[in-house]
């Protein structure tokens, strides 16, 4: 990433960002001030969860995704419930600061299906509704013209971090832990502030194991670790877990939420409780573990709902060296994905790219988003 790449930026605005993660938990809602380069103040945040009518609706549109088209009447009824919710989020969240004008929204919009191999990544939601309930311009659609251009639409991250970051100079490697897990590695950074950024999405997340621990708890995830701390890892269904041939692959790359079902699933259901959870979660901090970057980060810093489960913490202690939480660095690791969307609305705006060949796979610097 360089110079070259952030020609163009003018004044800061403030921007609204919105992201829903695989992990069908709510909306994320966030404020930020930015130029679509740098990061200026931060705003408030705030998450409006799914209710669990909507979660289970939304996760069973998930599950028959490949076989939906997008004038399904199901797509179309829980795309607007979805976009609804994003509604109220915005509206909960413009509450808390009357004053503060954005001047932009970046609407993420519910992943349902991800396939980079076929070009498409599908995330419902309606942007012409949100813009009107809203009277806010909307900038949205973020993956597609990744993918048009070669890339695999995913992860879109790591401009945002490589702006946060842009005072450190030593590698360094951001972990987001959501329902996928994805990584951003920043090299060295010379005296120009040029640096490489690479990113992939490493594996699972937490989704296998939210999955798990509803099934054997009834819980929507492994509070605090609770189960897989009480359970030994199964090295061989580990081991088995981690010869799916995604992990041969080198990075860029990327994930569908149920990139592992039913496989991943299969292996694990003769273990118990206890025993399965702990090996999905070391199967989490393995394939983070195992992924070959270009260069070593010498810090990693741990974003998204993953970094409170003491299990996975503890194992990417045991593997990487120390490891952070990004609360840490003074960021909220639960707003970050918003913000984000935020930083990629204007960028969208003032027509810079948010993708790159190591981010992605993109043929070359792209730009994100569209206008409604
Ligand atoms: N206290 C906790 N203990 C254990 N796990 C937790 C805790 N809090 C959150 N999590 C995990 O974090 C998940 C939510 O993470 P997050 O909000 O980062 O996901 P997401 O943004 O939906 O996903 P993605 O980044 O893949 O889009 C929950 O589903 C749960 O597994
Ligand atoms: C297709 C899709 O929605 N992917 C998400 C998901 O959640 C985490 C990981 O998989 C990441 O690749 C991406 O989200 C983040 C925000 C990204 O694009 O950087």
């Amino acid at each position: 990433m360089n110079a070259a790449a952030n020609a163009g930026a003018t004044g800061m605005i403030w921007a609204l960002g919105l992201m829903s993660g695989t992990s069908l938990d709510g909306v994320d809602a966030a404020l930020i001030e930015t130029d679509g380069v740098r990061i200026g103040r931060i705003g408030p945040s705030l998450t409006l969860p799914y209710s669990p009518e909507l979660r289970a609706k939304t996760r069973s549109l998930l599950d028959r995704a490949a076989g939906l088209s997008a004038d399904d009447t199901d797509v179309l009824a829980i795309a607007w419930d979805l976009t609804l919710q994003h509604v109220e989020a915005v509206r909960l969240l413009r509450e808390q600061v009357p004053d503060l004008e954005p001047a932009v929204i970046g609407f993420h919009g519910q992943t349902i299906l991800h396939q980079p191999e076929l070009g498409r990544s599908w995330q419902i939601g309606d942007a012409g509704l949100l813009q009107e309930r809203c009277n806010v311009p909307v900038v949205h659609d973020f993956r597609t013209r990744d993918l048009e251009n070669g890339g695999e639409g995913a992860p879109l991250v790591p401009v945002f971090h490589a702006a946060l970051l842009e005072q450190e100079r030593r590698p360094v490697a951001v972990l987001n832990i959501g329902g996928v897990a994805n990584v951003t590695v920043l090299g060295a950074q010379d005296l120009a502030g040029e640096r490489g950024v690479w990113a992939c999405d490493t594996g699972p997340g937490n989704a296998l194991l939210d999955d798990w621990a509803l099934q054997h708890t009834g819980q929507p995830c492994d509070f605090g670790g609770a189960l897989a701390a009480a359970g030994t890892v199964c090295q061989d269904v580990l081991e088995a877990l981690l010869a799916m041939p995604y992990f041969a692959r080198p990075m860029p790359k990327s994930l569908d939420r149920l990139s592992f079902h039913p496989e991943a699933m299969a292996l694990v259901r003769d273990l118990s409780a206890a025993d399965g959870a702990a090996t999905l979660a070391a199967f989490t901090v393995e394939s983070v573990a195992r992924t070959v970057f270009p260069v070593r980060p010498e810090l990693w810093f741990v974003a998204g709902g993953g970094r409170h489960n003491p299990v996975l913490m503890d194992g990417l202690n045991r593997r990487l060296g120390p490891v952070a939480s990004v609360d840490n660095l003074g960021w909220d690791g639960d707003a970050l994905e918003a913000q984000c969307f935020g930083l990629l609305a204007v960028r969208c705006l003032r027509g810079l790219p948010s993708s790159w060949p190591g981010t992605t796979g993109v043929r070359q610097p792209c730009r994100a988003g569209r206008t409604v």
